[in-house]
């Protein structure tokens, strides 16, 4: 038999009962580190003796599969506020208006730095491309650039095009759908109109086949950043040690951050060729971007990082897209509204009737005529309540400590927007699991507008978070689904297939949610959808 000498007792060991003895230890340690909250909530105070947020007594490794429902279930036992350690990582959730706004907005300058997620913000994005810096001079810069080509003004320059790609939305499905005959998957149409937009908006340029190699990459590398980010998906950010040991997956993220680089850096490069050769390129973000890269001291990772994340954070959220020749699939918005229309058929009939009566059948429904269309935008509303794509929105850090109505909490900690808790609030949201778009009549406000309102239990929802950190693509990412949306509705009927259920409970992602692949059937509504679809072809930008 094997042994080994046992120093202190100057005696030998069998390696068996040593084994035994390291294994019991490790146990007790193990037991000590996911214990340890049953102390440290008794511990950590702030000065006044007030101490963090209440919250369950263990630290988690993990949650389950639908996060959401977890931290719902917690929020109903501890109340609008409450704690949890992630590994080592002391997590602030956030499930009430009241508390979202005093911390997130009133409090901002304490609750608006992110976490230094080692995948997503460190291995990926490397701190940069706004989402990922932290709160602070880089990031006011970073955001104040790419927000001149997102301010609803500047959404005027795009909207011709965003008109465009609604149209190419519609008419691929149409086509697709041979009246009806043919059920479809919109997801990858879906997807590559949000892509479209946003290369527009970022590069000046767009796709024109939905086979397109550029599309290929940029879904890969979306698919990829999915895949490997999210609040609560990697081991590796909740424990530190991990990071130093080389996993597949944490050079998977290199490659990742790799690919963007490469991908993203020739698309820049091309468009500067174009620039400096005197041709017309069109005003957008990478435009802005190399006219002030000397001026803002712009490095070569800032400008591939922010257009990457134009283009693939609008796809991402706008509406997601499936790779068709994978098993892989994701959707979003879009893809929720198809989802839900076909069991909500009272719903269908309700919007028809506002778009036959105030638009008519000789044409179909623009930008201008949001304003007059109150059901479809309390349609598309509803569904950004029910099917929020990111139930955590992006989560917030602290950059110091905080006292807050009797409770502390710390520097460092995540904060993170409990939507999903947040868009079921049955005071504000009577009924909240159904999906009633008649919660929203009455409501004329976009959601930019309505995030600023003083009384927070007005806001529409929290899809696109909150504070100083909230999303600067909310003007887009509105027009975009009004023009898909309001169009989808006039042009087409939804039918379910009888032996394909559409499930609305399930869905994939760990980063935002879109739902399982599904089919259903479009059919055209009346014989004008033909002939306004013939009025625009594909167009083919080169660049
Ligand atoms: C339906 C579509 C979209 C949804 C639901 C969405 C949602 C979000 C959310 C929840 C955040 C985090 C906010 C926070 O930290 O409180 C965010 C941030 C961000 N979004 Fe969006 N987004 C959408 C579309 C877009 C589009 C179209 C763009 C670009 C054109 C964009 C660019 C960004 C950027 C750059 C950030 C980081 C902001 C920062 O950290 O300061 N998003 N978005």
């Amino acid at each position: 038999m094997q042994a080994i000498w046992d120093i202190e007792h100057h005696q030998i060991l069998p390696t068996s009962r040593l084994m035994v003895d390291l294994g019991l230890a490790m146990l007790v340690v193990a037991a000590a580190y996911f214990l340890s909250p049953l102390v440290l909530r008794k511990w950590i105070t702030d000065k006044d003796g007030h101490p963090l947020p209440p919250g369950p007594p263990i630290r988690y490794a993990f949650l389950r599969k639908y996060a959401e429902l977890a931290l719902h279930d917690w929020q109903q036992k501890y109340g609008p506020i409450f704690s949890i350690w992630m590994g080592s990582q002391l997590f602030v959730v956030i499930s009430d208006p009241h508390v979202a706004r005093d911390l997130l907005v009133t409090n901002g300058s304490v609750f608006s730095t992110r976490k230094r997620y080692f995948m997503k913000n460190q291995v990926i994005l490397n701190g940069r491309a706004i989402t990922a810096s932290p709160y602070g001079d880089k990031w006011r810069q970073h955001r104040r650039l790419a927000t001149q080509v997102l301010t609803p003004k500047a959404m005027q320059g795009f909207a011709n095009i965003m008109d465009y790609e609604s149209h190419i939305l519609v008419k691929s499905l149409y086509e697709l759908g041979h009246k009806g005959e043919v059920p479809v998957n919109p997801a990858h149409y879906a997807g590559r109109f949000a892509l479209n937009n946003m290369l527009i908006i970022s590069f000046g340029m767009r796709t024109d086949t939905s086979e397109d190699p550029l599309v290929e990459k940029a879904l890969d590398l979306a698919m990829e950043f999915m895949d490997l980010t999210g609040p609560w998906s990697n081991a590796v950010d909740f424990f530190e040690p991990l990071q130093w040991i080389p996993t597949s997956k944490r050079s998977r993220g290199i490659k990742l951050h790799d690919g963007l680089i490469d991908v993203y850096g020739s698309m820049i490069q091309r468009f500067e060729r174009r620039m400096k050769s005197g041709e017309y390129v069109p005003d957008c973000l990478v435009k802005t971007l190399l006219e002030s890269q000397e001026e803002e001291k712009l490095d070569w990772e800032d400008l591939c990082m922010l257009s990457a994340v134009f283009t693939l954070g609008g796809v991402h959220s706008a509406s997601r897209f499936i790779l068709v020749r994978m098993k892989a699939t994701t959707s979003g918005i879009i893809q929720w509204f198809l989802a839900l229309i076909p069991s909500h058929q009272h719903i269908a009939e309700k919007a028809y009737e506002e778009l036959d009566r105030v638009i008519g059948r000789e044409r179909w429904p623009t930008a201008a005529d949001e304003p007059n269309l109150p059901y479809i935008r309390a349609i598309i509303k509803e569904v950004q309540r029910v099917h929020a794509p990111f139930w955590f929105a992006t989560p917030h850090c602290t950059s110091q400590d905080f006292s807050y109505k009797g409770t502390f909490i710390p520097k460092d900690s995540v904060v993170l927007l409990n939507c999903y808790s947040l868009h079921h609030n049955e005071e504000r949201y009577p009924n909240s699991f159904s999906f009633l778009p008649e919660r929203y009549l009455g409501d004329d406000l976009g959601c930019g507008e309505s995030a600023k309102l003083a009384n927070v239990m007005e806001r529409d929802h929290w899809t696109f978070g909150a504070g100083r950190r909230i999303c600067p693509g909310l003007p887009a990412a509105e027009r975009e689904l009004w023009l898909a949306i309001s169009r989808l509705l006039w042009a087409f009927k939804f039918e379910a297939l009888p032996n394909e259920p559409i499930s609305l409970e399930e869905y994939e992602g760990l980063s935002g949610r879109t739902p399982l692949p599904y089919r259903l059937r479009l059919v055209p509504r009346h014989n004008n959808l033909a002939g306004i679809l013939q009025a625009a072809d594909e167009v083919k930008m080169t660049w």
